[in-house]
């Protein structure tokens, strides 16, 4: 099989090492023994093989971005999921682990409303509401002169705002002095991720375990009771989501569960899984762009005064409030965001399969039906389009906006295409109103957080560092209310 592999694959011709074309050993071992590395591995192939790599025996890893819209393509070009790749998310109905193309369509629909702009703008109120609860939990740190996990008031942030999006009423984690106490999707996002390349590996594993009853898994594997927790509160909400008659505002249960839907589209596994992945997808990549974007104002303080100061423009006093349609003006706040999510976003490597089409690139053909990916980390890091691109430099956006660059064709934390982020007006929003609110009335000091524990090395999904997760933490130094 290695032989065949090797010499006689469609993909025998792409360049890469023959280990890597033999077997999926290599990947194994990088991901799951040892946590989250095959990245690394990934990176030292680009540089001795060049843009186009043969990764595994059957993906292809393409670091170019010129070939980003062939790969990740919408309108209307099929774009399927590499059915090996989604099982990390251990939640094959939802639209995220959806392989077939047409079958994504139907199950983002009822998804699609809640997340257009002009949506996420009418729901502003609900993040203001987060925003300030967030401002609250300061000034009482401030008070205390205590330290504060700003990171893990992000989580409880996002958190918040996303299930009040899926429920109509939101899960409280703000409303809780001890900010982790109740907050299970922080335990599953902080302990549980690591878990995603074993699952892609073995997707036997979770099939398994949802298969089972919830009892019955708690004591099988005690390990995960907080999934069990999270699972069992998913559908006790759902219930009370559909109890609540004549709600104010119509939630994303409501419309998973619309008699619209197909019957058989409207399943409890169908309405858990899109619910879980809609939970901890909201919750994880925002707070942790807000996580890194705040350590670095706060690493170097001219980027936090120029900001404070360009907010004054929409924000006259410290407590004024803005939405996103305001706040998405200002360049320098927008360079800043823009910057974060340069290098904070999600490592993930998002393959896509056309399973019709064959695709081209610099004389090589990529047969229908082949996973290829581009990992935005190396395109965000590619040193030609961002000079010195380990450093947090807001300034480079403005000057390529200066000199008529369009940079922003570079930023692709979300992907492109048919399978882009369904979130993204939604992370915007948070990223903009939370970032102003922050900034214009707090200063704020790092403490208790050294450059490793903010430091990219394990992609689980998302970035981790080496132990744990991104942690942050600040004392509130003043409060400005004048
Ligand atoms: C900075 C914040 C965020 C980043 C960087 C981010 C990144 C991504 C990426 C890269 C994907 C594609 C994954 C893949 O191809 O396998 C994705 C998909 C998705 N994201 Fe986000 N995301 C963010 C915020 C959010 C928020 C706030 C939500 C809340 C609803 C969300 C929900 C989803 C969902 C449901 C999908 C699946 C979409 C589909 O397959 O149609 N994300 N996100």
């Amino acid at each position: 099989r290695a032989i065949y592999r090797i010499y006689f694959h469609p993909l025998s011709k792409i360049p890469g090492p023959k280990l890597a074309a033999a077997t999926h050993l290599h990947e194994f071992y990088h991901d799951v023994v040892r946590g989250g590395k095959f990245i690394w591995e990934i990176e030292k192939m680009h540089r001795a093989y060049g843009p186009i790599v043969r990764i595994n025996p059957r993906e292809v890893h393409i670091a170019d971005p010129s070939m980003y819209d062939e790969i990740y393509a919408g309108c209307g070009r099929k774009r399927e999921k590499d059915p090996r790749m989604v099982s990390s998310y251990a939640s094959s109905y939802a639209a995220l682990a959806t392989v077939d193309h047409d079958l994504h369509r139907a199950r983002r629909a009822p998804l699609n409303p809640f997340f257009s702009k002009k949506a996420v703008l009418e729901l502003s109120d609900v993040v203001q509401e987060k925003v300030s609860l967030l401002a609250w939990h300061l000034k009482r740190v401030h008070a205390e002169q205590a330290v504060f996990a700003l990171s893990t008031a992000f989580t409880a942030l996002t958190g918040d705002i996303i299930t009040h999006y899926l429920y109509g009423k939101d899960n409280g984690y703000l409303r809780e002095r001890d900010l982790v106490k109740r907050n299970i999707v922080w335990e599953i996002l902080a302990k549980g991720t690591s878990a995603c390349h074993l699952f892609r590996f073995f997707p036997i594993i979770p099939a398994l375990t949802k298969a089972l009853p919830i009892r019955l898994m708690r004591l099988v594997r005690p390990a995960l009771s907080n999934v069990y927790d999270l699972q069992e509160q998913i559908s006790r909400q759902s219930d009370e989501a559909v109890a609540l008659e004549g709600a104010k505002r119509r939630t994303i249960y409501n419309a998973l569960s619309d008699p619209s839907v197909p019957a058989s589209e409207r399943s409890v596994a169908r309405l858990r899984d899109e619910s879980f992945i809609v939970l901890l997808g909201g919750t994880e990549s925002t707070a942790a762009t807000l996580t890194l974007a705040t350590y670095h104002l706060l690493r170097n303080k001219d980027f936090y005064s120029k900001l404070r100061q360009e907010l004054q423009q929409v924000m006259p006093k410290p407590t004024s409030e803005a939405n996103w349609a305001q706040l998405e003006r200002l360049p320098y706040l927008t360079a800043v965001i823009n910057e974060a999510l340069r290098l904070g976003a999600a490592a993930l490597r998002p393959a896509r399969v056309a399973p019709t089409e064959t695709l081209y690139y610099k004389g090589y053909e990529i047969p229908p039906g082949t996973p290829v990916s581009t990992i935005s980390y190396f395109i965000h890091r590619n040193p030609a389009i961002f000079p010195d691109p380990e450093s947090f430099t807001p300034e480079r956006w403005i000057q390529a906006a200066e000199r008529g660059d369009n940079l922003t064709k570079y930023l692709v934390p979300f992907t492109r295409g048919s399978r882009i982020c369904i979130g993204m007006n939604l992370a915007y929003a948070e990223l903009y109103m939370t970032l102003a609110a922050i900034v214009r009335r707090f200063d704020l000091e790092l403490c208790e957080t050294r450059p490793e524990d903010m430091e990219f090395t394990r992609e689980m999904v998302v970035q981790r560092p080496e132990k744990g997760v991104w942690t942050l933490k600040v004392r509130v130094v003043g409060i400005n209310e004048a």
